[in-house]
């Protein structure tokens, strides 16, 4: 089995790709041979039973190994034109530009408005800019009617589908060109999950989305491409619709109807 790519690799749509990606914690190998691309605009939903290498894909593209011990990557990650592991690129440089969404909220312990003012400061944003980007995040990601009133008070506060739309407001204050979801929803009850997807689908038209999901209808309801991994390899990848109703490969087919997970 080999990797796919999603769309060609010289792709002027192509926003962020992968080419033969391998990695290894220790002396286990978790990524193998991984080839893949996001285009813009669009959202790619990564699928696969629990311990193939999601989660492990997913936050190569946002530097998130640089200080786990004894990990070793190969091959290349592209950022456009950039090598992410290789042009001098700074994890700050990076992460303006990648932003990640993580599986449980983790807003910090601060008030509303400090959550998303405190990457602006560290990212040298003009203090009387920053007001203004504050309220248009919140506005972006559909909670600022919610919380306009009460912007100092502790985040810790809000509902848990409250404090992940504060996190998404937090990465899209930055103005990244990719966001990382990994499994955003799968703390969060039907209504808030409902939200977040609204939120998710309207932030395509301006980001490239990667979401890593257990929920097969959450994927289908939201994204554009899917890819699924099995045992660290990249499987099958294509637009949604074929992926869940003409897999090519029976192992797909068997994920998608839920034999195993
Ligand atoms: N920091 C680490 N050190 C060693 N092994 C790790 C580390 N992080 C992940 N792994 C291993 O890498 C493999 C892939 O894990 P990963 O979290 O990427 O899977 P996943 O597909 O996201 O799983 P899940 O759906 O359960 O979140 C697993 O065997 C896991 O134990």
């Amino acid at each position: 089995m080999c990797g796919i790519n999603i769309a060609g690799m010289s792709d002027t749509a192509t926003k962020l790709s992968a080419q033969s990606l391998n990695l290894w914690f220790g002396s286990k190998q978790v990524l193998k041979n991984i080839n893949v691309a996001f285009n813009k605009n669009e959202i790619t939903a990564l699928i696969g039973p629990s311990g193939c290498g999601k989660s492990t894909l997913l936050r190569t593209f946002n530097r998130m190994h640089d200080l786990v011990p004894d990990v070793r990557i190969e091959g290349e990650i592209s950022l456009e034109d950039h090598n992410l592991y290789e042009d001098g690129l700074s994890v700050t440089q990076v992460r303006r530009r990648i932003g990640m969404v993580f599986q449980k909220a983790n807003p910090f312990p601060k008030s509303i408005y400090e959550n998303i003012n405190y990457g602006l400061k560290i990212n040298n944003i003009p203090a009387a800019d920053r007001k203004g980007i504050i309220e248009n995040a919140l506005k972006e990601s559909y909670i600022w009617d919610e919380v306009k009133d009460e912007l100092q008070k502790p985040a810790t506060r809000l509902s848990g589908g409250q404090q992940q739309r504060l996190c998404i407001a937090r990465a899209v204050a930055l103005r990244p060109e990719v966001i990382l979801m990994d499994e955003p929803c799968s703390a969060l009850d039907p209504l808030s999950t409902s939200k977040i997807e609204e939120l998710i689908l309207k932030l395509k038209k301006d980001y490239t989305i990667v979401i890593v999901t257990h929920n097969m209808q959450q994927a289908q309801r939201i994204a554009d491409k899917t890819v699924f991994m099995y045992l660290g390899e990249i499987i099958e990848a294509g637009p949604t619709a074929n992926i869940f109703e003409h897999p090519q490969n029976e192992l797909t087919g068997n994920y998608v109807q839920g034999h195993f997970g």
